[in-house]
């Protein structure tokens, strides 16, 4: 059996790092692909700790992502090349050997820093995953602070930034990278905590990683332990090689007196005395270590369902029993059962007494169309940033995600639909013996909205945009659907077909009066063929026919969410 390198071990382990080389590079952003980094030249040797500094602006993330290649639909290379120990980006021997720490956290609030390690090294496929989780949280010092949620910044703040940050280090870590990438680690950090990360950094270099990171600020002792610097003015390379050089080659004197150097030469670069900033030593590319083989298989689809289906349950379980909601749901379905009740008993039944009916049919699936539909667009744009993240490290497919997040919120949020409408339906008076039918019919319609909701939350992460696109979707399929109108023009015809609420109060009229009468002008009227209150195209179709419309529609809106999914976290 595998046994778990102990610290001691681990320390004196060298890791195989992936130096990378960029050579004349201009990269261009956003859609003009307006240049932001100009003909650059430099790189991180593995073993070395290469830091890049420089005022705001000036370049520094573009280089890490474009170095990551990550974000190939934002950063295009116009000019130059970027090289891996050597050679061109190949996406399946690459990107499991290069780890991004972005600026922003890609973190799961609800997890504790513990499991937040432990479904990493999961994913990665360690062998023992909380063995290697409990070396990091060891390693990072974060022990002290192991069982508590990451906490997010609205809700909770369960850990410190700096804690935060050490675990979205230790996150990257666990992928065993041979390149690991750093957008400012140590933003927002006391001295002290970001001294502490520092080290951490250090230590992976001499470990043989190739480590190159964006810092804000540094110390002295932090700027005279990088191995390497680039100093970055408007996407042009103002300084680049030894840190110890750095004012000599670019400064008109030395550091006023307890000024940290890297402020100083923030400064100089800046302003308008420095000396003709585009002195170059040429960067180290020495010591790269050649690395042949992948960082190790991916698991098999099936382990990566399991391990998401428990991280989203974890994560997310404290949605799913939000007091809020479960108040408004609770407290509709009793308002309903109070006002309706008795109504659907009463005999001889009349016009009267079927429109109050009707009206609790209606409003029953449309009331859960929304409300589940609202709770589904969040599900994507929560997990966007960390999805997007991990897929990139290649940690597990898109399909295993879809399946694992969306099976949890589906037996539980679209379950309750059906579970709590028991609370009006016999307090109403609905017919006892249909109850299976018309929850069956509800279970249908939640299934089509949570889909709905999956579906324009996949492909529209904005949640203002979403949440105004299904409002107007809704109402309008609706409107042309001939709830509130008889005269819709056929050429909008069309539109009210898309609304899956129809068919759900069709079933539900037909469910509830399948050969019932009522007293009208004529004596005795059947209601599902003479009341007015039924037009036409509900009459026309049967139960099995609305049902299975229902069905339909939600397999081709999950179908529509997965390709919506797939396509917003590449
Ligand atoms: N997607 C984008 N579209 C348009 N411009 C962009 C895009 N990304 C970056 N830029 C521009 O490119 C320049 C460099 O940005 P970058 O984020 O790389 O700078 P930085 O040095 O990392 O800044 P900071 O220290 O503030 O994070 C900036 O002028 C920025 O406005």
């Amino acid at each position: 059996m595998c046994r778990p390198a102990s610290l001691a071990e681990q320390k004196q382990e060298q890791t195989a790092g992936l130096s990378v080389q960029w050579q004349d590079l201009t990269v261009g952003v956003g859609p003009k692909r307006v240049p932001v980094l100009r003909n650059l030249t430099g790189g991180a040797s593995a073993g070395a700790l290469t830091a890049v500094l420089g005022p705001s602006g000036s370049g520094k993330s573009t280089l890490l992502g474009t170095v990551s290649a990550r974000f190939p639909s934002q950063l295009r290379v116009l000019r130059g090349s970027v090289r891996y120990d050597g050679e061109a980006w190949d996406r399946s021997r690459h990107k499991r050997r290069v780890a991004f720490v972005e600026q922003e956290d890609a973190l799961l609030k609800d997890l504790t820093v513990r499991q937040t390690l432990t479904f990493a090294a999961a994913l990665r496929g360690e062998p023992d995953p909380a063995a290697r989780a409990s070396l990091m949280l060891h390693e990072l010092n974060l022990d002290k602070c192991a069982d508590q949620a990451i906490g997010g910044a609205n809700i909770r703040r369960e850990i410190s930034g700096g804690q935060r940050r050490r675990v979205s280090i230790g996150h990257e870590l666990l992928l065993d990278p041979g390149l690991v990438l750093l957008d400012e680690p140590t933003s927002g950090l006391d001295s002290h905590a970001a001294a502490k990360i520092f080290r951490i950094l250090k230590d992976l270099s001499t470990r043989g990683v190739a480590v190159l990171a964006t810092l804000h600020q540094p110390t002295d002792a932090m700027f005279l332990g990088f191995d390497s610097l680039l100093l970055l003015r408007d996407g042009e390379a103002s300084y680049a090689g030894d840190p110890q050089n750095a004012v000599a080659a670019i400064a008109p004197k030395p550091p006023p007196k307890g000024m940290p150097i890297a402020d100083y030469l923030m400064e100089v670069i800046c302003g308008d005395d420095a000396k003709q900033a585009t002195a170059r030593e040429a960067a180290a590319t020495t010591g790269t270590i050649s690395i042949s083989e992948e960082a190790g298989p991916a698991l098999p689809w099936l382990s990566q369902f399991i391990i998401l289906l428990k991280r989203c349950f974890l994560a997310h379980r404290l949605d799913l029993v939000d007091p809020m909601l479960l108040a408004n749901m609770f407290s509709v379905m009793l308002l309903s059962a109070t006002l309706w009740s008795g109504q659907g008993s009463k005999r001889p039944r009349t016009e009267t007494s079927v429109r109050d009916i009707s009206g609790l049919l209606f409003l029953s699936p449309v009331y859960w169309a929304f409300q589940l539909m609202i709770l589904a667009l969040y599900t994507f744009p929560a997990d966007r940033v960390v999805v997007t993240k991990e897929r990139a490290a290649g940690l597990y497919s898109i399909s295993a995600y879809f399946l694992a997040r969306t099976s949890v919120d589906t037996l539980t949020i679209v379950l309750m639909s059906p579970l709590l409408s028991l609370i009006y339906y016999f307090a109403a008076g609905l017919r006892p013996s249909e109850v299976g039918w018309h929850l069956l019919t509800l279970f249908l319609n939640s299934l089509c909205a949570h889909s709905a909701g999956l579906c324009i939350g996949a492909w529209i992460m904005n949640l203002k945009r979403a949440t105004t696109l299904q409002t107007v979707f809704m109402l309008a399929t609706m409107m042309c659907g001939g709830f509130y109108v008889r005269g819709v023009p056929v050429w909008l015809k069309w539109f009210g077909d898309l609304s899956f609420t129809r068919y759900a109060y069709g079933a539900l009229l037909k469910i509830e009066y399948k050969g019932a009468h009522y007293d009208c002008a004529a004596g005795r009227c059947t209601v599902l063929r003479e009341s007015a209150l039924i037009d036409a195209r509900i009459r026309r179709s049967s139960v099995g026919a609305d049902l299975a419309v229902l069905a339909g529609f939600a397999v081709a809106f999950r179908l529509l969410a997965f390709f919506g999914l797939k396509r917003n976290t590449h």
